[in-house]
């Protein structure tokens, strides 16, 4: 069946809908990714809520689905806009095809969009909402969605993982699983704790280390939070990614403001300033922490983007607190940053050792 995507400059696409479209209509914010792999880690990440995501490698869907590669327990994007998909996953670990595992979801596909037209759309005028219709006529435009998207991504009760020896308490805002099993790999007991948890039980927590996650959405939508994270990750060896990170700098006073049209992509290059290397990085953000306000904060840019020098990560001169824009535990994209989760890891025991032994 015919369909239209409409951009809110007024620009539109023809494409085909290969699902149903719930309302006959949906909307949300158009995004790009630019990975050529990793489309179902992209759908189950919760920080994709209310997107509409553009795919810019031209076929998509081609090794399905399968019952590992889930970042999450749904997948979480408004709407999947591509140049071409395949109704069959070749591979052997395929068990749906991307327009059934969307179709159960209630999610639309839609496919034969000239995808580099929609991309150039949105780098030269900037991230927009956009709009799937049946009709070409645009019709009334929906104004961006108020909604914080992080209460309908994050848990609401308190969930333990592993019985390893550091006690880590991660902090979800839409965490991604792999963010989970990373610290569980390295032999960590984790809580996953709701965002909105406060000190005194995380204190009775008694946990060795934070970790803030990822999530969806302005990070000034938890200015409300920003108090009790201050004082958790004054208090504990801190890991931040993405959202996170963000947190830990408006916590700290900084300032955080909307990236033209975001980074999401598998090859996006970020300098580490104490290895002195460029390692290519898995990103999804639309927001980044202002370098200039950093300046009124202790802390020291660690990280920056090789493409546009943003701020991609910083850490706290004398507290254990270490924060990163981009995702170290990948999936999708490459996981040459994995050892950040390392690093922190060995603060979490050199803090509890001094701790200990003081
Ligand atoms: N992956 C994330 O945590 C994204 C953070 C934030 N929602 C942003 O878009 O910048």
């Amino acid at each position: 069946m015919k369909a239209y995507l409409h951009l809110a400059n007024g620009k539109m696409f023809e494409g085909k809908l290969e699902t149903e479209l719930p309302n006959g209509e949906v909307s949300g914010e158009v995004v790009f990714f630019t990975g050529m792999t990793g489309y179902q880690e992209v759908l189950t990440d919760p920080s994709y809520k209310n997107q509409m995501i553009v795919f810019t490698y031209p076929l998509i869907g081609n090794y399905g689905i399968n019952a590992t590669d889930f970042e999450s327990k749904k997948p979480h994007v408004q709407a999947v806009i591509v140049y071409e998909t395949r109704d069959k996953g070749y591979h052997y670990q395929s068990q749906y095809s991307l327009r059934e595992y969307l179709q159960a979801w209630n999610i639309p596909l839609l496919t034969h969009i000239d995808t580099r037209a929609v991309v150039k759309q949105i780098r030269t005028e900037g991230v927009m909402q956009g709009k799937i219709s049946l009709t070409s006529e645009c019709g009334k435009f929906v104004k961006e969605q108020q909604e914080q998207p992080i209460q309908k991504v994050a848990i609401s009760q308190i969930e333990t993982y592993g019985d390893g020896s550091e006690h880590i308490v991660l902090v979800d805002f839409g965490y991604k699983k792999s963010i989970l099993q990373s610290l569980l790999e390295r032999e960590c007991k984790v809580t996953v704790v709701p965002y909105n948890t406060s000190f005194e039980t995380i204190q009775a927590l008694e946990p060795d280390g934070i970790l803030l996650s990822n999530g969806p959405g302005d990070p000034k939508q938890l200015m409300p939070q920003l108090s009790t994270i201050r004082k958790m990750i004054d208090h504990y060896p801190t890991l931040a990614i993405c959202l996170g990170h963000q947190l830990v700098a408006l916590a700290y006073g900084a300032d955080t403001e909307k990236l033209r049209f975001g980074h999401r992509g598998a090859n996006q290059p970020v300098y580490d300033s104490v290895k002195k290397k460029v390692f290519m990085t898995s990103q999804n953000h639309g927001y980044v922490v202002n370098k200039e306000s950093l300046a009124h904060t202790p802390f020291v840019i660690r990280f920056t983007n090789v493409n546009d020098q943003s701020v991609e990560g910083m850490f706290h001169p004398t507290k254990p607190i270490l924060s990163v824009q981009y995702h170290p535990e990948a999936h999708p994209g490459p996981s040459d940053t994995t050892s950040i989760f390392d690093e922190f890891l060995q603060t979490v025991k050199n803090v509890r050792r001094e701790k200990v032994y003081a």
